[in-house]
Order: structure tokens, then sequence, then C-alpha cells
């Protein structure tokens, strides 16, 4: 993107408005030193964000009960949905973020100008949906499991409308099998029946989940699924939250029910919430098909990982280079010659751009 250049006065316009938000913000925040040193604040509790407008956020409380509307300390900036927070209740009902646990993880998504940002947090699993129709290539869903490798957050393959799926399953089974072994889940599921839906319940249970994955292969009708009672059409959005600037592309954490199947007669009382937990966008539905580097791409292929550093040169490309480690894994079968390909398919795509 080229670089516009702005006029002294356009210049001089954008730094009033900084300093008059500047300004406000800390207005705000002295008005609230003042509130919390006056004890209008309650004492601090824990939470999760479950939703992010703007300035403001709705936070869950741990303890259970209705999310609460709560600002920022001015500090706090760069807060997304699910992270975990320390928060205080006001006596109006609304409350004030005070400061942010340590995160274990973040979700990352380019902004308009290519500029990473984080999107959400708190993340324990990414379910890689693909479907029978239209058929996969495992390319792209190396594709994705690199980027999921990448951020440190677990991925689960899920196979949707295996209605659709030959008895005997075919190569999708045998492609399957492969990811199988090399250690990740591997979830079927149709949205056909009404049993179609029970191992991916048994694989949300208490996880903070997000689904990703190519248009057409069944995620709304998934989410839909898990989540009945919402409405999550894009542009269905609540009246509170259409005020918000980022309607389109802020993240929503869902509390999903426990599917009735797995609802055991013996379960304890207040047990019925643990379905797990879903975080939901646009914007993340998309995500894995964004940059990577090479050093990512080679590491985001897990059984790779025993061999890189072993190559005789320390700068070795895994082309053609005598002594490559890599190299030598796959003629000896312990990589597989697909999954070999599939990385320089992907380390060709970074270097064309
Ligand atoms: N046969 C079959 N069709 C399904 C199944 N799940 C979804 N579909 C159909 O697949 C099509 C695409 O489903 P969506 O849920 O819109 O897919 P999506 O991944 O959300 O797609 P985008 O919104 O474009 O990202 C729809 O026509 C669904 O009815 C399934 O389990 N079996
Ligand atoms: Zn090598």
């Amino acid at each position: 993107m080229s670089k516009r250049k702005l006029s002294r006065q356009q210049r001089w316009r954008i730094e009033k408005i900084h300093a008059e938000r500047t300004k406000r913000a800390e207005q705000r925040d002295g008005r609230d030193t003042a509130r919390l040193a006056a004890g209008e604040y309650g004492p601090e509790q824990s939470g999760r964000v479950i939703a992010h407008f703007g300035r403001s956020l709705e936070v869950a409380p741990t303890d259970g009960g209705d999310a609460v509307r709560c600002h920022l300390r001015a500090n706090l900036e760069g807060l997304v949905t699910g992270d975990w927070v320390v928060w205080r209740a006001g006596q109006d009902g609304s409350g004030v973020v005070v400061a942010r646990q340590p995160r274990d993880n973040v979700l990352e998504r380019p902004d308009a100008r290519g500029r990473l940002k984080p999107v959400a947090a708190g993340i324990d699993q990414i379910l890689i949906v693909f479907a029978v129709e239209p058929e996969p290539h495992s390319n792209l869903i190396d594709r994705y499991l690199v980027a999921a490798e990448a951020t440190g957050i677990a991925p689960v393959l899920v196979l949707n409308k295996v209605d659709l799926l030959p008895d005997e399953g075919g190569e999708l089974r045998t492609l399957l099998d492969r990811y199988a072994a090399l250690g990740y889940p591997v979830v079927t599921t149709t949205t056909a029946t009404s049993s179609g839906l029970d191992a991916l319940h048994r694989q949300l249970k208490d996880r903070t989940s997000v689904f990703v994955g190519q248009s057409g292969v069944g995620k709304s009708s998934l989410i839909d699924r898990l989540l009945p009672n919402e409405d999550l059409r894009i542009g269905a959005l609540s009246a509170d939250s259409r005020k918000g600037t980022h309607t389109t592309t802020t993240a929503r954490l869902y509390r999903l029910p426990s599917s009735t199947t797995d609802n055991a007669p013996d379960g304890a009382p207040g047990e019925e919430d643990s379905g797990g937990e879903l975080i939901d966008s646009p914007g993340i539905r998309e995500f894995g098909l964004t940059h990577l580097n090479a050093d990512q791409v080679a590491d985001g292929f897990i059984e790779f990982r025993d061999y890189l550093g072993h190559c005789r040169f320390r700068d070795c490309r895994h082309r053609a280079e005598p002594g490559c480690a890599l190299l030598n894994a796959v003629e000896r079968g312990e990589i597989h010659a697909d999954r070999f390909a599939s990385y320089r398919h992907i380390v060709d795509s970074l270097e064309e751009n």
C-alpha cells in the first residue's frame, strides 16, 4: 500500500482529535480512580471477556450470573474476546475492568493494512472444518494445520457431511487415518442426523474452541446446531452490539449447552452448562490463510520437528541438498511424501509473494 502524504493541516487535525480523545479518556479514568478510591466499586472479581465493542466490554463473571457491561481503565488497551480479566462491579449494574490475566495464547488476523491484530484469546483448540463435499485437498488441510501450529493452539480436524461419504470411505478415510497417526484428533460429523454431532459435543466439552474452514463446508450449519437458541446470521446482532463500531469483525464467546445425550441422569446439579465455549466471528472463520514465514511452515509439520536442525548444512532449504535430514526421512518413508510435497507447495507459495 502506498504511503499517503498528509498535508500539514490534515496532520494537525488528526493530532487534535487524538489529543481530545486522550483527554476524555484521562478524565474518565480520573473519575474512575476517584470512584474506586471512594469505594463505589465492589471487590475484585474474576471474569472473562465475552464481547468487545469499542471501549466497552461484556464480561461474564467466573462465579456465574449474567454478563456485565464494563468499561476499561485507560491502561488496558487491546483486550480481546476470551481474555480473562479482573473486574469490579459498580452500583448501577455496570462494571470496570482493572486488569488482564496473563494470556496462554492469542489468535491474530491481519487488519486492512496487513498488520496483525489480536482477535481472540484463551483458546484451547482450533477446529479445522472440511467436508466430503467440496472435496478437501490435503494441501489445504496442511495449510490450516501449519497456521494453527504457529499460534500454539491445538488443532482438531472435523470432517463434516459424512452422510455423503461412500460406505468404505475411500481415499478420504486413508487421508484421515494419516492425520490421526500424526496425533491429530479427527472428528466426523453430519448435520443431517440427530446423532451426527455426538463426537463433536464430546470434543468441545470443557474447552474453548474456534471453528475455521473454507466456505461451504458447513461451519454455520454446525454452529447453528450447537447453539440452537442464538441467531448468528451476520447482521442479526443484538441492538446493543449494533451501537459498536466493529460489529462485523468483533468476536463473541458463546457458552455451549451440553448435548442431551451427554447429560447423564446422575450428573451433578449445576453441570448442565459444561458443553464448552465457542468464540466465533466471520473473521475468525477465515483464519488460516494468512501469511507465514518459511520457518513457521517447517515447524508446522509436526513430524518434521525431530529432523529439523539435523541437516548437513545449517541453512539447508530441504530441496536437493546432500545430507538433508528431511529428504532422507522422506526416502526412508518416515515422512509421508504427500506431506513433504505439501510443505514444498506452501513454501513455494510464500516465495512467490
Ligand atoms: N449433506 C450435508 N450437507 C450439509 C451438512 N452440513 C451443511 N450442509 C450444507 O452445506 C451447505 C453449506 O453449509 P454452511 O453451513 O453454509 O457452510 P459454511 O462453512 O458456514 O459456509 P460459509 O458461510 O460460506 O463460510 C449448505 O447447503 C448446508 O445445508 C451435512 O452434514 N450434510
Ligand atoms: Zn534439509
